[in-house]
């Protein structure tokens, strides 16, 4: 197969941050994505459906003219957020989605969820109108080594958190372990998850091998071979639990580049390019259009969106940088490297 024609697709996981940063890095993900969930945490985070809304404007007065992509909203949830902060989401129609960050857990997650009991009736309340909780699945205890940390939050968090709210709609965000997306295949239907597409296109050797690469670094961190291959399996397998979510997550060049590097990967420049490489890789470019498209919609009760792209088998370079905030240049994942596929229309 040479061309691919898909449904236009949906970014499920996208961190847009605000200001400048915003504006250098909206057009991107609007140049190829019909709508996508965009994360709430900026600093101060997205806690109420009324930052939402004037967090929402923001993005709409930051798109390039004539641009109809969508921005989805989704609240923070915190140990303090309210069951009627739920109830005013559901009805403000521009809320989809409420994000759980455990506290410590990743870039800007200090305001999260120090323990879920503090939750409860507020996740009562999220299962009760259909809103779906999206998850940051990793546990922070010290002494839980981090490669192992997505696979014990499921045991210790999520399974008893399914058993208190058997009904309750949620999403794993950006999986990247065997035990994540055997979990997520075997769950009711009211369990769904994203994978990005570098978990699906490397392992922890891209980032470790012949020198310390900052750009792959990003949270969960990247996984052993075994992994990938799992992720694969459950993007490629036609199950309409998996859907595309990027988590491209921008930071400055400096800010990457540091002894104490930020966690995120900017992927949005390049995205169904990306993840048109890795179902090339499992000769399954007939299972990318669910993936992309039409899963994530279904989940969130969304029609699909009305037009298409196409893609190509045409090689094509990635910048090397873009222009960010204050200055600063941002490097897209495989900056200066060759991808096989291109968005022709
Ligand atoms: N994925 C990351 O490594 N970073 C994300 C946060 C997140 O999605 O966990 C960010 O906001 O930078
Ligand atoms: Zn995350
Ligand atoms: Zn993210």
């Amino acid at each position: 197969m040479d061309t691919v024609t898909l449904t236009r697709p949906d970014d499920w996981h996208l961190h847009l941050r605000d200001d400048e940063a915003l504006k250098a890095v909206v057009g991107h993900t609007a140049a190829q994505m019909g709508r996508a969930i965009i994360m709430p945490n900026l600093t101060p985070p997205v806690t109420t459906t009324a930052q939402a809304l004037e967090y929402r404007q923001r993005i709409l007065n930051a798109l390039p003219v004539g641009s109809t992509f969508e921005p989805l909203m989704v609240l923070y949830l915190t140990d303090t957020t309210p069951p009627e902060e739920i109830e005013r989401a559901a009805q403000s129609g521009i809320v989809n989605a409420v994000k759980l960050y455990p506290a410590g857990a990743t870039t800007n997650s200090d305001s999260g969820v120090t323990d879920l009991a503090h939750c409860d009736a507020t996740i009562e309340m999220m299962a009760k109108v259909g809103m779906p909780l999206l998850v940051h699945g990793e546990v922070t205890h010290a002494e839980i080594d981090i490669f192992d940390r997505e696979a014990v939050f499921i045991e210790t968090v999520l399974k008893p958190l399914l058993d208190r709210h058997p009904a309750l709609k949620v999403v794993c965000e950006h999986i990247t372990t065997q035990q994540a997306a055997e979990f997520v295949a075997q769950a009711p239907d009211n369990v769904a998850a994203t994978i990005t597409a570098h978990h699906l296109l490397f392992n922890r050797n891209k980032m470790l091998v012949g020198g310390i690469r900052p750009h792959y670094y990003c949270l969960p961190i990247l996984k052993r071979e075994q992994h990938r291959q799992a992720l694969l399996k459950a993007a490629t397998s036609g199950s309409h639990k998996f859907f595309l979510g990027t988590d491209s997550a921008p930071h400055s060049q400096g800010a990457k580049e540091s002894s104490c590097g930020c966690a995120g990967a900017y992927t949005a420049p390049a995205a169904i390019e990306l993840y048109a490489t890795a179902f090339d890789e499992m000769d399954a470019l007939d299972k990318l259009e669910a993936f992309a498209s039409l899963n994530g919609p279904r989940f969130y009760g969304l029609l699909p969106n009305p037009d298409t792209i196409t893609l190509e088998r045409r090689e094509w370079t990635l910048p090397e940088s873009y222009p960010y905030a204050q200055g600063e240049k941002i490097i897209p994942l495989l900056a200066g490297e060759a991808l096989s596929w291109a968005v022709s229309s």
